[in-house]
């Protein structure tokens, strides 16, 4: 199996902390890995880390093969590494069609050269069509973000990861504040998302975790604490200890 993304004993300081330790970290071609950890324990700093939104202090970051340390996050995304974000960043005023088109046309615009685009409007709608019935957007389409259920807003801004043709999809925390039971539908999506995007999802909700991943990385203060299949991870009593005493939420 092929590694796409790896990343070579990565150390964040910031001042005294040490959010992340010398992590080393290799996801394959296809990945469904996910990423755990007790609050504090380094995730959201270390997938910063890999969209470049910081620098590390020491270590590099390696895409197909390629030292991409010194890229800037607009860069890396051109590249293929995109991610969803944990705080809601979509335009309140569009709609989830016109937010889709911007995506599409913006990517297909990096794809082969603007002037191009300008010919290729049904090329852009046809994307969008289907962007929007796999995410289950197609009923809401017309309507102006501000007014969708979080839910919704939630799947679009999975929706436009993917727009931007993503080889390694980060997911941080998908399904942060979507009421119980509409997350499901999310992961549904999320499950059914093609085996060619590589996909590194970040989640404190167990059941979610274990259904979605075939591996996981377990991080503690900032040092990678545990690897290995769904099956060795939940049954290891280290990493359930980790997570005694955790709020109810992150236990295993
Ligand atoms: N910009 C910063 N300056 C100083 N300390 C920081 C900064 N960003 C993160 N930290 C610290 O680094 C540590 C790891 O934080 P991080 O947000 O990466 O953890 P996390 O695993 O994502 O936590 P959570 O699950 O609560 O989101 C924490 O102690 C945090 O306070």
């Amino acid at each position: 199996m092929s590694i796409v993304l790896e990343t070579r004993g990565l150390l964040k300081r910031f001042g005294g902390i040490t959010p992340t330790n010398d992590v080393s970290l290799k996801v394959e071609t296809g990945a469904r890995l996910a990423l755990i950890g007790p609050n504090g324990a380094g995730k959201t700093t270390l997938v910063n880390l890999l969209t470049g939104v910081l620098a590390p202090t020491a270590g590099s970051v390696w895409l197909d093969g390629r030292d991409i340390t010194g890229l800037a996050p607009h860069r890396r995304v051109a590249r293929g590494i995109v991610r969803t974000f944990q705080i809601n960043q979509l335009f309140n005023d569009l709609t989830p069609l016109q937010s889709l088109a911007l995506a599409v046309s913006s990517q297909q615009g990096l794809a082969r050269g603007f002037w191009r685009v300008l010919g290729s409007q049904a090329a852009v709608g046809d994307e969008c069509d289907v962007l929007l019935r796999q995410f289950h957007l197609d009923d809401v389409m017309h309507q102006k973000v501000r007014h969708l259920a979080y839910g919704k807003r939630r799947l679009l801004e999975i929706a436009t990861a993917l727009a931007c043709k993503p080889r390694v999809l980060l997911l941080d925390e998908p399904v942060a504040g979507v009421p119980e039971g509409d997350r499901h539908e999310i992961f549904d999506i999320i499950n059914a998302l093609p085996p060619e995007v590589s996909i590194l999802l970040i989640e404190h909700d167990m059941g979610l975790v274990f259904n979605f991943a075939r591996s996981v990385t377990v991080l503690v203060n900032g040092s990678v604490f545990a690897e290995g299949d769904v099956a060795s991870i939940s049954a290891d009593p280290r990493v359930k200890a980790v997570y005694l005493g955790e709020g109810e939420d992150a236990h295993a």
